[in-house]
């Protein structure tokens, strides 16, 4: 390096070391801000919740549109994901419950949308997610519900029905699969191939054609299929980045979903009403007696007062009340003029209504 080269870098290096500097005050007086909302909120109310996700996703959004470069919106945003998170973390240490074992999507989708200062604990099914945050061990749960190439999560929409939580948030995962071996496995003879179903399903095309003849065991999740080819020479597992990471796996071929857009789609469960954030999202869950032209009396109070459907899903009812039962994903929240009266004509037609929450579209 030249002298003069070497010059400038170290007056650059000075400068980072002073915005640097500067960067850390602000963060600790940030943090010190949040100390003291936390105060405000327990003034309130001894059981207040710290978690705020309108106000979270306000300020993100906010990040994003202030945001000038050259970090694009979305790292910047995820900067100050983090931020946030430890400053809630400060404030209460949030618990979260997710679909696990460690390594899954379920759990990337959970630190996305809470930061790392979250504490995140695996549950072995979705319906155990609920009964946690149901029980109050955990303060919220995260359950995946539709994926872009499989459809819906049937489990996670039926476990609504009979549960008194409401949904706080969304979040939106792309999901990228890699066939992994370890260290032990012998690349060139591999014979079978360990992931989750819906993995499968969504790798079935690849797979067709670089492992036709390789045996396909679905497992309870793509962690547990990382897990199990440590022990095993001639087998290779579909899973993401975490589980990779988590078991020291090697990735022999990246991104090999069919699908380049494959992303899941997963919901914050929580027992927390989230006021209004700007942009905002509704789900419904409706029972319709079985007569004909039910689907259409339902929806037609949505296309009168311009509200915008962004997912309708039909299920069969377990009940004799719910004979059709349609969980409704909408724009807006419920304290919108639109939507409650929307939902005032729905509640009319329907032989059920169940709101399961208005909550902020997923910002990152
Ligand atoms: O504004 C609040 O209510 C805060 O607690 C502060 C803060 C933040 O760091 O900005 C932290 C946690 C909440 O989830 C939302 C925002």
């Amino acid at each position: 390096m030249s002298e003069e080269s070497a010059k400038n870098l170290k007056a650059l290096r000075e400068k980072i070391d002073d915005i640097d500097h500067k960067i850390l005050t602000l963060i600790s007086e940030r943090a010190n801000c949040a100390q003291q909302v936390a105060k405000v909120k327990k003034t309130f109310n001894a059981d207040a919740f710290f978690y705020r996700p309108e106000r979270e996703a306000q300020v993100l959004r906010s990040v994003m549109d202030s945001n000038q470069g050259p970090l694009n919106d979305e790292e910047m945003a995820r900067l100050f994901r983090e931020i946030m998170s430890a400053c809630l973390a400060l404030e209460q240490p949030i618990k979260v419950a997710y679909l696990g074992p460690e390594g899954t999507f379920t759990q990337a989708a959970a630190l996305k949308h809470f930061g790392q200062s979250a504490i995140s604990i695996p549950m072995s099914a979705i319906d155990e997610v609920f009964r946690e945050v149901e029980a109050g061990a955990v303060n919220y749960g995260v359950v995946p519900v539709e994926n872009s190439t499989e459809g819906v999560i049937n489990h996670t929409l039926d476990s609504f029905i009979g549960s008194p939580l409401q949904i706080c948030g969304e979040v939106e995962l792309r999901i990228h699969h890699h066939l992994l071996i370890a260290d032990t496995t012998k690349k060139d003879k591999i014979s079978r191939i360990y992931s989750h179903a819906q993995s499968f399903a969504q790798c079935r095309k690849w797979l067709d054609s670089h492992y036709p003849h390789a045996e396909r065991i679905a497992v309870n999740s793509n962690a547990e299929a990382a897990k199990r080819i440590k022990s095993e020479w001639h087998s290779a597992a579909i899973a993401g980045d975490m589980a990779a990471e988590l078991y020291s796996l090697e990735k022999i071929s990246e991104k090999i979903e069919d699908r380049p857009d494959n992303s899941t789609r997963f919901l914050i469960i929580g027992n927390q009403a989230v006021p209004a954030s700007g942009d905002d999202k509704t789900s419904i869950v409706v029972a319709m007696r079985n007569q004909p032209g039910a689907l259409h009396a339902l929806l037609e109070p949505f296309h009168t007062h311009n509200v915008d459907l962004t997912r309708v899903e039909t299920r069969p009812s377990t009940s004799g009340t719910w004979n059709y039962v349609f969980f409704i994903d909408f724009i807006g929240h419920i304290d919108n003029e639109d939507v409650s009266k929307v939902l005032v004509e729905v509640g009319r037609r329907a032989s059920e209504l169940k709101v399961l929450g208005s909550y902020p579209k997923g910002v990152l």
